[in-house]
């Protein structure tokens, strides 16, 4: 990307400031334009006690039911991204990644997860939302609504790569096994995150930014940015709420 000094997007002037068009690493100029936040949520500490298996119940619980909350608006983002993608090949994946998120994976896994922690019923359906998941909610409804497919990509992509990258640090032998801590609650929420599958999801959101970002005009470039960083500091506000920090 550009060797210029860069100019945050909520500069005034955006002359001067854009990613090169030469370079297709668009995605990772994104990520990068996001430190030190986005390696603060890869590394937290509270991703890390997930790995581990170390998490307590009720903070899983607490989490787990903030996330639930999460998924419902990001099901709908992936809808959005259904109908904004620019080309037929580009639609399939959303709606693969969004048959799988609505049935069997994450929908079965919360409902599993959640009744082993005890969770309620309420809690389940329509519990009150924390300040960073009503927030969270408000940015991928935004994007949701803007029909914008770089932005859409942006806040799909950050939410996936920002997960691969914790979940990636898990060690073998994950949590969950006879004898160790943790249990299937860590453990799936890391598979989810982690393996050929969701590298290859992951590479697709990346492969779709790199593809369109460098033909963006310089101030549409700067808008992506503004919704990835966005996106990076509210996962990290959502590692800090369920921490309890
Ligand atoms: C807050 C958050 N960010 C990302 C993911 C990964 N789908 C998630 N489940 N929750």
């Amino acid at each position: 990307m550009s060797a210029e000094p860069r100019q945050t997007p909520w500069s005034d002037s955006y002359d001067g400031w854009r990613a090169d068009a030469a370079d297709p690493a668009f995605s990772e100029w994104l990520r990068s334009g996001s430190e030190p936040e986005w390696t603060a949520v890869v590394t937290h500490p509270f991703a890390a006690s997930i790995t581990r298996g170390l998490t307590s119940e009720e903070a899983m619980r607490r989490y787990l039911v903030q996330d639930f909350q999460f998924v419902d608006s990001f099901t709908a983002l992936l809808g959005a991204a259904v109908a904004a993608a620019d080309n037929f090949e580009s639609r399939v994946p959303f709606g693969r990644f969004l048959g799988e998120t609505a049935t069997t994976e994450e929908k079965t896994y919360f409902h599993r997860a959640l009744a082993a922690l005890g969770a309620s019923e309420a809690e389940l359906t329509a519990p009150p939302l924390e300040p960073v998941t009503a927030d969270f909610r408000a940015l991928m409804d935004e994007a949701r609504r803007s029909l914008d497919y770089p932005a859409i990509l942006a806040v799909l992509c950050v939410a996936e790569w920002s997960y691969l990258g914790w979940a990636s640090l898990a060690e073998e032998p994950l949590p969950g096994g006879p004898g160790g801590p943790g249990s299937f609650v860590h453990r799936e929420w890391i598979e989810l995150h982690e393996g050929p599958a969701f590298r290859a999801w992951v590479a697709f959101l990346r492969g779709e930014l790199d593809r369109l970002g460098p033909a963006l005009p310089a101030r549409e470039q700067a808008r992506v940015l503004d919704v990835f960083r966005r996106a990076v500091r509210l996962e990290l506000r959502f590692f800090d709420m369920a921490a309890g920090s």
